[in-house]
């Protein structure tokens, strides 16, 4: 059974600051919004988390593994080496999408993203260590199938993009409300999703709901794991098997 620690990093009252006391350089915000996303990546990363920079002054996070005082060293880090301050939601469930919502909610208790006197705060719960399995997480690593060809050799880099996340946008709608998960585009042709103990059947009827609706076609590896980690790398390992075998989708636990 699965069990997604999720966190949700948000920048504090960061709207007001891009334009205080006027509006700041937009290369100067995209470059720290970057560099903020690095740093928590590499952070989270190294605990053998994975982090997403979803909207950057929102981002997402998998933490299994990431205790409460390791989330205060992250914002004692960043708030020492930035302009900015972060608060952090963390919560765990079955359901990543509920894993989630938990941990907003947490955040929205105690106070609005432009609250100027909410800072650096941390609310919720992370899981205990005698508590962690090796199937707490599930996590299924979506490519386009010969992108390259089909894309990025034929069009132009825009036209390309616009399919791909064409791609993207129809699969996490479709993965959000259909099976509460939640997806995150990582790059090139890749979406990682962070699922609850779903089945092959499961992403077989994704993978065809995203190919009739917008006419792209996916593959899909999937991996569990103690960490996200672990499971993200059996999901790499089980897409390699998609590539190898020209199967749709790939459970690394059946093929191993
Ligand atoms: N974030 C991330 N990006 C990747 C990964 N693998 C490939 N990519 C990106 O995806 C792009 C396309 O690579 P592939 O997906 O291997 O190429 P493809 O033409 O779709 O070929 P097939 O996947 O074999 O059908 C690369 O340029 C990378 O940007 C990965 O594991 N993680």
């Amino acid at each position: 059974m699965t069990n997604t620690q999720v966190t949700l990093v948000q920048i504090d009252n960061y709207g007001p600051w891009t334009v205080t006391p006027d509006p700041r350089r937009e290369a100067d915000l995209q470059t720290m919004q970057s560099r903020l996303f690095a740093d928590i990546s590499q952070f989270v990363g190294n605990r053998g988390g994975y982090a997403f920079f979803t909207r950057f002054d929102n981002m997402i996070a998998v933490t299994n593994g990431c205790s409460l005082e390791e989330h205060a060293l992250l914002q004692e880090s960043v708030g020492n080496r930035y302009p900015v301050t972060l608060s952090l939601g963390v919560a765990t469930g079955t359901s990543p999408v509920q894993a989630l919502s938990d941990a907003t909610e947490r955040l929205q208790a105690a106070g609005s993203a432009q609250d100027k006197n909410r800072r650096e705060c941390l609310e919720g719960r992370a899981i205990e260590d005698g508590y962690r399995t090796d199937d707490d997480i599930q996590i299924a690593h979506f490519d386009v199938i010969n992108a390259t060809g089909n894309y990025t050799d034929e069009l132009n880099a825009f036209d390309t993009f616009i399919e791909i996340e064409q791609g993207y946008a129809e699969l996490m709608r479709h993965m959000r409300y259909a099976h509460d998960s939640l997806s995150f585009f990582v790059g090139g042709d890749n979406v990682i999703v962070i699922c609850p103990d779903l089945e092959e059947a499961d992403y077989a009827e994704a993978t065809a709901h995203v190919a009739e609706a917008v006419d792209v076609e996916l593959q899909v590896g999937v991996g569990r794991g103690k960490s996200a980690h672990e499971a993200g790398f059996d999901a790499k390992h089980a897409l390699e098997t998609c590539r190898a075998d020209g199967t749709r989708v790939e459970l690394e636990w059946e093929t191993a």
